[in-house]
């Protein structure tokens, strides 16, 4: 298809549940007219003032920007019910499904493909960026729609798009098992749960945000905590004995990775 050119018109969110939900809110809080937006689900959704909520497509003139927040496994329910309908921009936040599959099943003047991840709610999210098209316009326009939603970074390499997924993506999901996990540890040595659960969290916020403002990488960084002799060194050699940490994360990842390469091969199917 040729590329149209395409800007601040008409935007089709087709999905709006925890991701969907979290980009909207954001971006009609960074001033995205609530009036651009269509937003359409199968069942009942809660949306911003002023935004159309549907549960069938619309009979209007074509979107400009059509932006897939539903599962990847609904990509077969949804793509037959494009057909005909070709916006300037599609925009997928669907794990693993890769750029050549989207722009078979949809007709696009561009396809990218974004992986935000759920600080996106609270404008503290990272969302990695894929597009074949070099077009200005387009990447300025999808630009647009990262920058309120937090870091942004485009990736190169598709081929590197379930990893980035895995780690990026997913990351949020580990942390958050990582502070539970922190809690009960301390729980587990005696420290009432809620005081656990409170620390637990403190600690891991106060340690990001010092990470973020520091002049030095975190593994110089945890080096400053473990004092020669010290408690903190005898904890960090469980965690660096034979790699445990690393390791266990590589294989998180990978696991992660894994599926997001499952779920692209079953949307090609
Ligand atoms: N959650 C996360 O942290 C992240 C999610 N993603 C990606 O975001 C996508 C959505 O995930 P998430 O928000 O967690 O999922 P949710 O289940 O919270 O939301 C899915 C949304 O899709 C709608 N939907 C389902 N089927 C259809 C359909 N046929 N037509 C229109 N709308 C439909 C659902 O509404 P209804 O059932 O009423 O139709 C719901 O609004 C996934 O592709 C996932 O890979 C990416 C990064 C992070
Ligand atoms: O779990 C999932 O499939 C999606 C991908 C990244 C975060 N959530």
């Amino acid at each position: 298809m040729t590329a149209r050119p395409v800007g601040a018109g008409p935007l089709w969110l087709i999905g709006c549940g925890h991701m969907g939900g979290a980009m909207l809110r954001r971006w009609i809080a960074a001033g995205m007219a609530p009036s651009r937006v269509t937003v359409i689900t199968r069942g009942p959704a809660t949306v911003p003032a002023g935004v159309r909520h549907l549960t069938a497509l619309p009979l209007d003139a074509e979107p400009e920007t059509i932006v897939l927040a539903m599962k990847p496994q609904q990509l077969g329910d949804v793509a037959p019910t494009l057909q005909g309908i070709q916006p300037a921009l599609l925009v997928s936040i669907l794990a693993g499904v890769d750029s050549a599959t989207l722009a078979q099943r949809i007709a696009a003047g561009a396809v990218v493909r974004a992986m935000p991840n759920l600080p996106v709610a609270i404008g503290q999210g990272v969302t990695a960026l894929f597009s074949e098209s070099h077009d200005a316009a387009v990447r300025a326009t999808v630009e647009a729609l990262a920058a309120p939603l937090g870091h942004h970074e485009w990736i190169a390499d598709e081929s590197l798009f379930d990893a980035v997924t895995a780690l990026a993506g997913s990351g949020p999901g580990f942390v958050f098992r990582f502070i539970d996990a922190l809690a009960r540890a301390g729980e587990a040595l005696g420290i009432p749960a809620d005081q656990a659960a409170r620390f637990a969290l403190a600690t891991v916020s106060g340690s990001a945000a010092m990470a973020v403002e520091a002049d030095v990488d975190p593994a110089t960084l945890a080096d400053r905590v473990a004092s020669k002799g010290g408690s903190t060194r005898e904890g960090l050699d469980v965690l660096d004995a034979d790699g445990a940490l690393v390791t266990l994360l590589t294989r998180t990842l990978d696991a992660a990775r894994r599926r997001n390469t499952e779920m692209a091969a079953a949307a090609r199917e």
